[in-house]
């Protein structure tokens, strides 16, 4: 699990490294990942190293002594010193033999720059970290418009100077970046929004910490592959569709009848033994897998389920209509697992949902829920995702490329998929796949984060195929072949 950082977390984990003595040597651990990836990366010509006065500041002065150790030629553009580790890196590096310029910020220290950033191979900006705090002051503005417009490639020291860590928002101009060694976790600014645009490809480093160090203060977890295909059932060879999961897709409404189709694709899709679409609407036949039942009154319907009658697992509300809050809370009071979906995301709810639940908004429907605009919510997700777990309990996951999972246990942020999933009905076909996944015998918070995680990997499989032109449809057929991918089990 990578670790997810706050400034304020990475400022409480430099403390504790402080403490124990071990800040130094993870910086020098920082200043070489650095290295390696120039040169991995950019393996010949001149390195142009830009230093700021704190730690982000040193970390470049480490990178500028082992690039000079591996034969590179460096030229090292430095601010004033103020963290100690600056300085003391900065001596380092003379008595290695190679001197710093300063880096002017004044009319003639800016043409003096260009000079350099003309003259250079590949830019590594260490001016600005995780200790920067917006608005970027005026003089340093003109050294980020500078090297964004010497047009010659970045690489960013844990991030690109002038985006503020803790935030997907971008305000000014920060620095573009080709390539960020994110160090010793991710941070908000590197995973979401218009912030992450600016990061280019991002390599995280995790400076060999004691274990778990950074992963105990940080706002969330990033899991890996292998940890969410842990979370998805093996089969046994005399498995039946009995034992697999019977699950009901309760969507649909005259004009919205798609949706709760692609729900059941979904569904049938990631295993689920028996899938029934109840609708008070005409539901097309999209697969013949699928049981359709019309229902003229639904809500009498549902009433009169006996408790041995219902289902493994509900997926409720797409393209439910009006009346589906009514709906959802007949079948919360059931209290067996269920997904809340589109019409059934909805404030009346707060505080109705019980550990067996799962919330998926994306962020229009997150700020509804929260009655807070869209951009409050994109400004920081895996905050909103938290703000929801709380109002309207059991588990969120907050839909985006990356999708947030909230549960009482903790935040994990799930691998992005593919940007052709930004069409209608994906979501949709989500809620059958987190059902079919509780229908399997998940637990609410394994089964959101596995679904979603299936679901970006088929969008992948098949964006590879459609491109933009992706539709449900597609991620749908492509989502056994993503549960063999992750898993391995082809
Ligand atoms: N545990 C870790 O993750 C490690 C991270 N490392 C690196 O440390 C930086 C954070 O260092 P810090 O000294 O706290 O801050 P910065 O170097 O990012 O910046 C401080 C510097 O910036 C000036 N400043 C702040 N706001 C502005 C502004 N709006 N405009 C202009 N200048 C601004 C401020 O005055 C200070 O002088 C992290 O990113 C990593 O790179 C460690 O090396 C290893 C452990």
């Amino acid at each position: 699990m990578d670790p997810v950082l706050t400034p304020a977390g990475v400022r409480a984990l430099d403390a504790r490294l402080e403490g124990a003595g071990l800040l130094e040597l993870a910086m020098e651990a920082a200043g070489r990942a650095v290295a390696d990836t120039v040169q991995a990366a950019y393996p010949a010509g001149r390195v142009l190293l830009l230093a700021g006065s704190g730690a982000n500041g040193a970390d470049a002065y480490v990178a500028a002594r082992h690039l000079h150790a591996l034969g590179r030629e460096v030229e090292v553009r430095a601010l004033g010193v103020r963290h100690p580790l600056a300085r003391k890196n900065r001596l380092r590096l003379r008595a290695a033999g190679v001197q710093t310029t300063p880096l002017g910020t004044s009319p003639a220290g800016l043409a003096a720059l260009r000079r350099s950033l003309g003259a250079a191979d590949v830019v590594v900006d260490g001016l600005l970290g995780t200790g920067f705090r917006p608005p970027l002051r005026p003089a340093l503005a003109g050294v980020v418009a500078a090297m964004n417009a010497a047009g010659r490639p970045v690489i960013a020291v844990d991030l690109p100077s002038g985006l503020d860590a803790g935030t997907a928002e971008v305000n000014g101009d920060p620095v573009r970046a080709d390539l960020t060694v994110a160090l010793c976790g991710w941070k908000t600014a590197l995973l979401f929004g218009p912030a992450a645009h600016l990061a280019g490809q991002v390599r995280l480093d995790g400076l060999r910490l004691p274990p778990g160090w950074a992963l105990e203060g940080a706002d969330a977890g990033a899991p890996a592959d292998a940890e969410v295909a842990a979370l998805l059932p093996v089969r046994a060879a005399d498995a039946h569709k009995g034992t697999a999961g019977r699950v009901w897709i309760v969507g649909g409404h005259p004009g919205t009848v798609g949706a709760p189709a692609l729900a059941g694709v979904g569904a049938l899709r990631t295993g689920a033994g028996l899938v029934t679409v109840h609708s008070a609407a005409e539901v097309p036949l999209v697969m013949p897998e699928l049981m359709v039942r019309r229902h003229a009154d639904l809500a009498g319907f549902l009433d009169h389920v006996a408790p041995e009658d219902r289902p493994d697992a509900v997926a409720l509300g797409m393209g439910l209509g009006p009346d589906a809050p009514a709906l959802a809370r007949q079948v919360l009071a059931w209290e067996i697992p269920t997904v809340l979906d589109a019409d059934a995301l909805q404030p009346e709810l707060a505080g109705a949902g019980h550990g067996g639940c799962v919330w998926t908004p994306h962020p229009g429907e997150a700020a509804r829920l929260l009655g807070a605009p869209t951009p409050e919510v994109a400004r920081d997700p895996i905050a909103a995702a938290r703000a929801l777990q709380v109002r309207y309990g059991g588990v969120v996951v907050l839909k985006g490329g990356p999708s947030v999972v909230a549960s009482a246990g903790g935040v994990q942020v799930a691998r992005p998929g593919h940007p052709g999933m930004a069409s209608a009905g994906m979501g949709d076909t989500l809620s059958g796949v987190i059902a079919a996944l509780l229908g399997q015998g998940l637990g609410a918070a394994g089964a959101a984060l596995a679904g979603v995680t299936l679901h970006a990997r088929a969008g992948q499989l098949a964006g590879a195929a459609h491109g933009y032109g992706l539709s449900a449809t597609d991620v749908g057929a492509q989502l056994g072949a993503a549960w063999l991918d992750l898993t391995g089990r082809r």
